[in-house]
Parts: structure tokens; C-alpha cells; sequence
């Protein structure tokens, strides 16, 4: 699915109106009816609920939300707020609906009217702005944002995005913003979800599909992506009846030293739960029985050095590498790492100290082979790539990166993206803070080595296992909590992420 900026949305919309046949009433209807249902299959009646609504279109979904609720017998109540003199038609129609219903109505025009409204113990749905906003929230309504965020609140759902957060552009760490429990966002998730400078407002996403024209929207002129399950889903591969573990590839993953055993077993044990056939761990001989103790099932190759690899491996045809959890940075290790990557031809999976010996060895990165993928997070990305100053530069150099070496980079963080050697960038909301902690991104080495090994092409490998590993993740944290669960946990929980793709 493509994402889209404020202008690319409301093309979409326009379209989706000339298309379909319908109004904007009619679309804000649907919009609205979505939103009802959501709050009445998660919520329900034993809620008290209050709307808090905006000048625009959002405040508009907000208004007829509001009629939804009191038709329901919802206890609600509606709080308009009144920065403007000038309202769409839609608006004062459904303001007019709204004012012949049983809805309790409250206007705010100053902060003295702040005293009427008790937030304590409601839900508040901030229908307030959506991707209108236009600059930043000021004022009486920056104050009023801030009434809901001190509040007692039950908690707070947004209606399409966080109001004060924009939909394409970066906050600054002033803005005031609504921090909200839940987003109810429609149709795509917007580019500032993904952007730290502003997305810690968003709380939990739900996209809510409003049947916008699919086929104008696939057709958007856009090289940024949104993954989602049911989408990755389609591209796992079937296992086929007449076949054998020779099938599905053998993947070698390379790293540990003494101490750093841990990167070795965690990155292997993935590997172990991603289909692949067979498995090879590469340490040093101080990690042979720790391993093969940890992941009986893979087998141990040990023949360079005892408490660091180094010399010279022998590449095999056979294999599919993954290099550098727990490797080190120390000389012998990038002579281990440079001698790798003069003999290997064809891509490889390249992640933490591998990186890091990149990194401090900038000549290596002329050796990585062309649709390699390297998984750095932030801080590697950084020193393989340069500073930026903020998020939409950070995407700007991840593309030109990309593209120059003709890699695709897994750039780890909250909010994970892909970039491809075209230049495509893949997003996605997958993964949870829980997966914080140490030892999760040698979990996604593995996963990744893993499915490469199976003829996955680094695309689908990048795609595939990013989701999986953040659908884990998930997992793992509904069954632990997120301060409970580890890595190892999230290992466990691979094979139920593969059921939540087979069956999205
Ligand atoms: N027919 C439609 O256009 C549909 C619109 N939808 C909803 O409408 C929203 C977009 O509506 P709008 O384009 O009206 O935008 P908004 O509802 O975000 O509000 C824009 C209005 O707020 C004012 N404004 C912007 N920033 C302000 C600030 N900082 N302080 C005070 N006033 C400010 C603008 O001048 C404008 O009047 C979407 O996010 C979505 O919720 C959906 O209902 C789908 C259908
Ligand atoms: N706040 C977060 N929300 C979602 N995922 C996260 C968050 N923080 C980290 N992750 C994920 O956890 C992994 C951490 O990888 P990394 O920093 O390489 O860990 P390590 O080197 O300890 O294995 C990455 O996949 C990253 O995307
Ligand atoms: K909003």
C-alpha cells in the first residue's frame, strides 16, 4: 500500500467522490459510521464518551460520530471548539443534526469556558484537526490539548491523527499535540507516524479502510510503502509435498567471540524457526558446545580461531551468509570481515559489528556484493552514513545511501524502514517497545539469513522478515508484557507470526 501526504490524500478523496458517486457528507458519513463501529465492537456502552471538535472536516467526522454515539444511547457529550468564524457546509449541516439530538453540547470560546468540560474518567475523541492542520496548535486550543492530556481521562482516541501532529511534515518539540491512547487513522497510516519528532503521540494505530478507489490509490505516484501483514502474507512461499531439507537452502550465520556467544545462539535459533533446511553457526571454537548445547539443530563450523573469528574463511556455494553479531571490531576481525567480503559474490546479510567494522574501514563497502541487505539501527546507520539533523533528512540520506551502493538497508528503530537499490522506501508499524532490550536485532539477522537462504529475493527477504519480526515482538509482549519479554521470546513467538501472515 502506497503512503501518502495531506495533498496525495485529498486527491484520493476527490477522485474517490467523482468515482463513487458520492458527496463529501456522504464520505464523512462513512468515515464516521467506521469509526461508531470500532468504538462499539472495542468499547461499548459502559463508557462515558466526550467529542471534542474542530472547525474542519475533522471536527466534521467528530460531529457526526456524536449523532452515532447519541442514536446508540451512548452517555455523550460534545465539545465544540470554536476557533473559527467560518465553517464548511458540512459542518453547520451536521452541527444543525446534531443540535436537534438528545447530545449534551458544550461551546469553548475561551479558556473560561475550560471549567464546564470535566474530562475525568471519559473517553475524549479528539475530532479537533486532522491533515488540515496547517500550523502549529496555539492558543486556546493548544490549552485545551493540554486539558486532555492532563486529564483523568479513560483515554484518548484520536480520529485520523493526534491533533497538532501534521500528516507529512516534521513538529517541532514545542508543538503541542494530543497524546493519544489510540489512532483511529483512515485509510493509510500518515508519514509523521513514522517520524520520532512528533510519533510518540500516536499511541496504538488502527487503520480503518473507508473503500477509497484502490486502483487510484495503488497508481499514486509514491516510492514510500506500507507493509502490512496481509500483504507480506501473499509472498510466503508454500512448502511443496516431494521435497527435502536439501530445498530450503542452508544458511551460514557467522559472528560471536568469546562472551558474545549469546549474538551466535540468538541469531541461529531464529534462523532455526524461519524454514529454513539446514543451518551452519560459524564461531570461534570457544562457542562449539555452547551452540551446539543452545540450537542442536544447526551445525558448528569452527575452524577460525579460538575466542574471535579470524583468518581466512572458506567460502561454500552452498551457504547463504549472515555476518556480524558478536563478532567485534578488533583488527583481526575486519581482516576476518574484509577477507569474507573479497571472496563472496553474491548478497549477504550484514548486521551490528560487521557494520560497525564497515563503519571504521569505509574502503569494505565497495567490497559488500550489489542487494546485500544490512540491518543497521540508528546509531550504526549513523556511522556508516553520516549525521542528519532530523527525520525526513535521515530518510533522504537512507535513499541516496541505498541507491549509491546498491544495498538494501534495514534502518532498525522504533519505527523500521527499508530502503531498496531503487531507492523505494518500505514501512512498518510492526514491533512494539518491548523488543528495546538487547539481542533483539541479532533475532532479525536470523530471521533474515534464513528466508534468504530459501530463494526468498532480498526484497521479499527484507519484507517478510521485518513484519515478522515485529509481529513476534508483538506477540511476545502480549504474552509476557513488554518489560518481560527477551529476545529469546520473541524467537519462541516466530512461529505464531507465521500464522498471523498465513492468515491475514
Ligand atoms: N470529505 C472529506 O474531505 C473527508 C475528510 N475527512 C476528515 O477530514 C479531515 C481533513 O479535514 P480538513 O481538510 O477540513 O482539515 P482539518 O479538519 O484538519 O482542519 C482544517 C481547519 O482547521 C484550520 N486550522 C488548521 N490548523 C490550525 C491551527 N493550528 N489552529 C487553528 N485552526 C487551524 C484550518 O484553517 C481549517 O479551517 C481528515 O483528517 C479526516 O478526519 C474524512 O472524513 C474523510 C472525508
Ligand atoms: N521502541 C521500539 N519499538 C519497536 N521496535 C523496536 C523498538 N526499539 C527497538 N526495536 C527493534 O528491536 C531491534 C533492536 O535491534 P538492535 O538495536 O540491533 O539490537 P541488538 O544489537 O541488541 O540485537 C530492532 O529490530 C528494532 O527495530
Ligand atoms: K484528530
Amino acid at each position: 500500500m502506497k503512503l501518502l501526504n495531506a495533498q496525495q490524500i485529498r486527491e484520493l478523496e476527490s477522485i474517490t467522490m467523482e468515482r463513487q458517486n458520492i458527496t463529501s457528507a456522504d464520505l464523512m458519513q462513512r468515515t464516521a459510521s467506521k469509526t461508531y463501529f470500532w468504538i462499539k465492537h472495542n468499547l461499548g456502552l459502559k463508557y462515558a464518551y466526550t467529542v471534542v471538535v474542530g472547525p474542519g472536516n475533522n471536527g466534521g467526522d467528530g460531529l457526526v460520530l456524536a449523532q452515532f454515539l447519541t442514536r446508540n444511547d451512548y452517555d455523550v457529550e460534545c465539545v465544540l471548539l470554536e476557533v473559527s468564524d467560518t465553517y464548511t457546509p458540512e459542518y453547520t449541516y451536521e452541527l444543525e443534526k446534531l443540535k436537534r439530538s438528545d447530545c449534551k453540547i458544550k461551546s469553548v470560546k475561551t479558556e473560561a469556558d475550560f471549567e464546564e468540560v470535566n474530562l475525568t474518567g471519559r473517553i475524549v475523541i479528539d475530532a479537533i484537526f486532522g491533515i488540515g492542520l496547517s500550523r502549529p496548535a496555539a492558543n486556546m486550543v493548544a490549552s485545551f490539548i493540554e486539558k486532555i492530556n492532563t486529564s483523568l481521562t479513560q483515554s484518548v482516541i484520536a480520529i485520523d491523527l493526534p491533533s497538532g501532529l501534521y500528516c507529512d511534515q516534521l513538529n517541532s518539540p514545542d508543538d503541542t499535540i494530543v497524546l493519544a491512547d489510540t489512532t483511529l487513522t483512515f485509510h493509510v497510516p500518515k508519514p509523521s507516524f513514522f517520524f520520532l519528532e512528533g510519533g510518540n503521540s500516536v499511541g496504538k494505530i488502527i487503520v480503518l479502510d473507508i473503500r477509497l478507489d484502490y486502483a487510484y490509490a495503488n497508481d499514486i505516484d509514491s516510492k514510500y510503502f506500507y507493509l502490512t501483514t496481509e500483504l507480506v502474507g501473499t509472498s510466503l512461499k508454500k512448502r511443496t509435498i516431494f521435497t527435502h531439507k536439501g530445498n530450503y537452502g542452508h544458511a551460514n550465520l557467522i559472528g560471536g567471540r568469546k562472551g558474545m556467544i549469546g549474538a551466535a545462539v540468538l541469531m541461529t535459533k531464529a534462523a532455526s524457526f524461519s524454514g529454513v533446511g539446514l543451518i551452519t553457526s560459524t564461531v570461534p571454537s570457544v562457542g562449539l558446545e555452547i551452540l551446539q548445547q543452545r540450537v542442536p539443530v544447526a551445525m558448528c563450523e569452527t575452524r577460525y580461531g579460538e575466542h574471535q573469528l579470524e583468518g581466512e574463511i572458506e567460502i561454500d556455494e552452498k551457504y547463504t551468509y549472515g555476518i556480524g553479531p558478536g563478532m567485534g571490531t578488533s583488527a583481526a576481525s575486519v581482516q576476518f570481515l574484509s577477507n569474507f567480503l573479497d571472496k563472496i559474490d553474491r548478497p549477504v546479510v550484514i548486521d551490528a559489528d560487521a557494520i560497525n567494522c564497515i563503519a571504521e574501514n569505509p574502503e569494505l563497502l565497495n567490497k559488500v556484493p550489489e542487494n546485500s541487505i544490512l540491518t543497521p539501527h540508528v546509531k550504526e546507520f549513523r556511522g556508516l552514513a553520516g549525521d542528519t539533523t532530523d527525520s525526513l533528512k535521515q530518510l533522504e540520506l537512507l535513499t541516496s545511501f541505498s541507491m549509491k551502493h546498491k544495498v538494501y538497508i534495514v534502518l532498525k528503530d522504533a519505527r523500521t524502514i527499508v530502503c531498496t537499490p531503487e531507492g523505494k522506501c518500505l514501512f512498518s508499524l510492526n514491533g512494539t517497545p518491548g523488543m528495546a532490550t538487547g539481542g533483539t536485532g541479532d533475532v532479525l539477522t536470523g530471521i533474515l539469513t534464513g528466508l534468504l537462504a530459501q530463494g526468498y529475493t532480498p526484497e521479499e527477504t527484507a519484507k517478510v522478515g521485518l513484519v515478522l519480526h515485529g509481529v513476534a515482538g508483538e506477540l511476545a509482549a502480549e504474552r509476557l508484557t513488554e518489560y518481560a519479554m527477551t529476545a529469546e521470546t520473541i524467537i519462541e513467538e516466530i512461529g505464531n507470526a507465521f500464522k498471523v501472515l498465513l492468515n491475514a
